[in-house]
C-alpha cells in the first residue's frame, strides 16, 4: 500500500540554518495494517506522517501509495490523493461555527457532492459509525474531547478513504477516552479494511492497536517490526527506554539491582518470555517437576499485545550449571525465550 524510499526532509530554520528532520527513511506499510510510528518529542514523527499526504513535501526520496509516486503528482493528482487519504489530529481541527453534522458534510461538499439528500444520508451513516447519532445538531463546544475526536474520525472517513493518518489522535484525551477512541479505530480498521498509520509518543497506544511499529529517533528509523517483537525484545536504547516507561510492561524493565539486592541473589537470574498459546500452558511446572533446579518467582505478568497473549517471568534458578542449562534447553524446545540477566 505505502512504500517510503530514501526519504529525506530538511527545513530551513529562522536563522537560515538547515535542520535535517528526516534522514534516509525506508518503510513499507501493507494494505489493511495498523502501523504505528513512535518517538520522543522532536524525533520527526509529524514530519514523517505529513509526507504521506504531502502536507509536507520531502526534500528527497519517494513516497509510493499503491505504486504511484505521490511526490510527482500535479494539483489534480494531489486533489484525488487527499480524497483517498483521511487524517485526524490531536486537537481535532473542527470548524467551531458549524454543527457536528455540517463538519462531517463539509468534505463531501468540498469534493463536489451536490446531492444534498445523499450527503445527509451519508452524514447520518457516519454519525452512527462513530456512535454520535444523537449529536448531529450540536456544536463542537458542546462536546467532550472524545466526542470531538469521533467527529474528526467521521469527517476523515466521509469520502471513503483507503488510508487514515492519525497525528497524535489521543494525546489530548484521558486514558479511558483514549481506549474508547482506539477501540473505534480498530473497529473501523476491521470493518472497512482501512489502512491506518498513526504517530504517538505512547507505547500503550502502539500496544493496543498496532500490528507493526517503527521507532524513530533523531529523524531516523532505529528499529521496526511486529509490535510483539519490538515490545518484548527491544533492541535500541530508545525503544528500551520507551518500553520501560510503559507501566504494563514493568516486568520487562525490572532492575535486579533495585528490586532484589544483588548480594542476596544465590542463583541465576533469568527472564522468560512466552508469546501466544504457550502463555496459558503449564509448561514451566512440567519442566521444573523433572529438573534438579530450585526456582523462585521474583516477578511475573500475563497480558496481551493487541490480540496476542504474552507472559513474562523473572526467575531465580538454583542448581548445578548443567541442570540449569538443561532447563533452558527445555524452555527453548517449547519456544519460551529466556534471557540470563545475572
Ligand atoms: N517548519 C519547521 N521549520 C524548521 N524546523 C522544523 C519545522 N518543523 C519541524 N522542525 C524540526 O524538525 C524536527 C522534527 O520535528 P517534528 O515536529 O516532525 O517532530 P515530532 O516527533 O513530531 O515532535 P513532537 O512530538 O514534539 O510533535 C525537530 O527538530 C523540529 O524542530
Amino acid at each position: 500500500m505505502i512504500r517510503i524510499e530514501n526519504l529525506r526532509k530538511t527545513y530551513r530554520a529562522a536563522d537560515g540554518r538547515e535542520v535535517e528532520a528526516l534522514t534516509d527513511i525506508n518503510l513499507e506499510i501493507g494494505a489493511g495494517e495498523v502501523f504505528g510510528i513512535i518517538g520522543r518529542s522532536g524525533a520527526g514523527k509529524s514530519t514523517l506522517i505529513r509526507t504521506l499526504n504531502l502536507l509536507e513535501r520531502p526534500s528527497a526520496g519517494r513516497v509510493l501509495v499503491d505504486g504511484e509516486d505521490i511526490t510527482t503528482l500535479d494539483s489534480e493528482g494531489l486533489y484525488a490523493l487527499r480524497r483517498r487519504v483521511g487524517m485526524i489530529f490531536q486537537h481535532f481541527n473542527l470548524l467551531n461555527a458549524k454543527t457536528v453534522a455540517d463538519n462531517i458534510d463539509w468534505p463531501l461538499k468540498a469534493t463536489g457532492h451536490t446531492n444534498a439528500a445523499a450527503r445527509a444520508a451519508r452524514v447520518q451513516e457516519l454519525l452512527a459509525l462513530v456512535g454520535l447519532s444523537e449529536h448531529g445538531h450540536k456544536y463542537p463546544s458542546q462536546l467532550s474531547g472524545g466526542q470531538k475526536q469521533r467527529v474528526g474520525i467521521a469527517r476523515a472517513l466521509a469520502n471513503r478513504p483507503q488510508l487514515l493518518l492519525c497525528d497524535e489522535a489521543t494525546s489530548a484525551l484521558d486514558p479511558e477516552t483514549t481506549q474508547s477512541i482506539l477501540r473505534l479505530l480498530l473497529d473501523i480498521n476491521r470493518q472497512l479494511g482501512l489502512t491506518i498509520v498513526l504517530i504517538t509518543h505512547e507505547m500503550q497506544v502502539i500496544r493496543t492497536i498496532c500490528d507493526r511499529v517503527a521507532v524513530i529517533d533523531g529523524g531516523r528509523i532505529v528499529e521496526s517490526g511486529k509490535v510483539v517483537d519490538v515490545f518484548l525484545h527491544p533492541q535500541h536504547p530508545v525503544t528500551r527506554s520507551m518500553v520501560a516507561q510503559s507501566d504494563a510492561l514493568a516486568a520487562a524493565s525490572f532492575d535486579p539491582a533495585h528490586a532484589y539486592m544483588s548480594d542476596k541473589l544465590r542463583g541465576t537470574l533469568a527472564r522468560l518470555t512466552y508469546i501466544g498459546d504457550v502463555t496459558y500452558q503449564p509448561i514451566l511446572s512440567r519442566i521444573m517437576a523433572g529438573a534438579k533446579v530450585q526456582v523462585t518467582i521474583l516477578q511475573g505478568e500475563v497480558s496481551s499485545i493487541k490480540d496476542v497473549p504474552f507472559g513474562q517471568l523473572l526467575l531465580e534458578l538454583e542448581g548445578g550449571e548443567d541442570d540449569i542449562r538443561a532447563v533452558f534447553a527445555e524452555l527453548d524446545r517449547h519456544q519460551i525465550h529466556h534471557e540470563v540477566l545475572q
